[in-house]
């Protein structure tokens, strides 16, 4: 029996400078900072849109001395399993809800789940062999408790925080102050609406996907998703020609619970977010997941997908914000078929273009439909930022679905090759070397 879980509560960067990424997620992204726990010796800060929330953890620095906190903190639970004096030594000297951020650079750590019930879960994962950081821990403010507890994962330095906030009041977690306080008073951003995280995408070495799997099937009960008709269950969905070499595999969770989103600007059930899981191929030269690998030293989340109602208004504003958008080149908006492709989804191609936009159409029909006209017709909509941190690592993608639920092809054969091309030119930059003089003209 695997631990099920309700739904995904947060997930949580650590990095060297928090204002930096406050910054970039506050005035460029269009997130709101609307809860932060400061200590002498920890900032954790949280920023939300929509039900997609992130919270930034900065390494804290060394010698910085610690407040005392209105908090209690509990450990009920079996010491021998876990060193709980250790966790409790670093506790006052580091974050709640997560372990203290150690990784060499700039990082996406923590994917956090609500779960109903942590102790249950942890004899059960441990019963299963997971590995825990933090033991089933309460806090607790005036406004009741929580439970957590950390798991490893076996993807790098990613972790698990299961939560169980079934018995608090309060709008986000304890330990936390709010920025804002009254949430009716916060407007829904017309312009950006950005909804939840859409899917989270990791880069892991060849030949780990089956294990990965395995481990979120077992553990977790995720279940698998195929991305394409035609993908083979053990291949994945294979991406394999003209310089590309990719393997993807993705993974949904189960979701148990009934339980509804806590922000009271959303109230109907939780969107789920899909697992991705990334592997490069051999033969087909350097590529972005290898270099994710060299440059984050472990594996890990490579990008995270924002879902938005409306992605050339989100595009434009992020944009404007100064947002740096990965584009296709010019030639891929005027290709006989994309152009009349973009036109029947009732974009324009020079909009998309605008903003480096991909669109792919859905070719399977649904097997119900009598016809082929182009309102069955469904559609995704993405388009993929620049790295965000100071590696070429961690980027983030904006995706509008209208009726299409995986992965384009098209899509990623685009983003591939613009990803590449950006590549390529940095080292040439950082190489002292005159940009190339051809515009790149491989297929889309
Ligand atoms: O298309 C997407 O959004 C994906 O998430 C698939 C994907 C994963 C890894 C890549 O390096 C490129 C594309
Ligand atoms: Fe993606």
């Amino acid at each position: 029996m695997a631990a099920l879980l309700s739904r995904l509560h947060h997930v949580s960067i650590h990095v060297s400078n928090a204002e930096k990424i406050a910054t970039e997620l506050s005035s460029k992204f269009k997130f709101n900072l609307f809860a932060a726990r400061l200590t002498g010796k920890s900032k954790q800060l949280a920023f939300r849109k929509g039900a997609a929330i992130f919270v930034v953890t900065e390494r804290p620095t060394q010698g910085s001395v610690g407040l005392n906190e209105r908090l209690s903190v509990l450990h009920k639970h079996d010491p021998r399993q876990v060193d709980v004096k250790k966790y409790t030594r670093d506790y006052a000297s580091a974050c709640l809800y997560d372990v203290s951020p150690h990784h060499p650079v700039d990082t996406v750590s923590n994917v956090c789940f609500e779960v109903e019930d942590v102790e249950r879960s942890f004899k059960v994962l441990r019963h299963l062999g997971c590995n825990f950081l933090v033991p089933p821990t309460t806090v607790e403010d005036e406004d009741g408790p929580v439970t957590y507890s950390v798991v490893k994962s076996l993807v790098g330095n990613v972790c698990h925080t299961l939560l169980d906030k079934s018995k608090y009041k309060g709008i986000f977690l304890p330990g936390f102050d709010f920025t804002i306080k009254d949430w009716s008073l916060e407007e829904e951003d017309m312009s950006c609406p950005v909804t939840h995280f859409d899917h989270i995408t990791y880069a892991c070495p060849r030949g780990t996907t089956h294990h990965v799997m395995s481990w979120y099937e077992k553990l977790f009960g995720f279940q698998r998703f195929f991305i394409d008709s035609n993908e083979d269950v053990d291949e994945g969905f294979v991406v394999n020609q003209e310089g590309i070499g990719l393997r993807l595999t993705a993974m949904q969770y189960w979701k148990c619970s009934e339980a509804g989103i806590t922000f009271p600007s959303i109230n109907k059930k939780d969107p789920d977010c899909k697992f991705v899981i990334a592997e490069s191929l051999p033969d087909q030269g350097s590529n972005q997941v290898d270099t994710f690998l060299e440059q984050h030293r472990a594996p890990g989340v490579q990008h995270i997908g924002l879902y938005t109602k409306d992605i050339v208004s989100t595009a434009h504003t992020m944009a404007e914000a100064g947002v740096r958008f990965f584009s296709p080149p010019p030639a891929y908006y005027t290709e006989v078929g994309k152009q009349q492709e973009i036109e029947e989804a009732g974009h324009s191609p020079q909009m998309l273009a605008q903003h480096g936009i991909l669109l792919d159409t859905d070719l399977h029909q649904d097997p119900l439909s009598q016809t082929t006209s182009s309102e069955n017709r469904r559609y995704l909509l993405q388009v993929f930022t620049k790295p965000i941190f100071a590696e070429d690592t961690f980027f983030l993608e904006l995706i509008e679905r209208r009726g299409a639920t995986g992965f384009g092809e098209g899509n990623i054969r685009a983003l591939w090759r613009s990803v590449q091309a950006y590549m390529e030119n940095e080292k040439r930059v950082s190489q002292g070397e005159a940009p190339p003089k051809t515009v790149q003209t491989a297929p889309y």
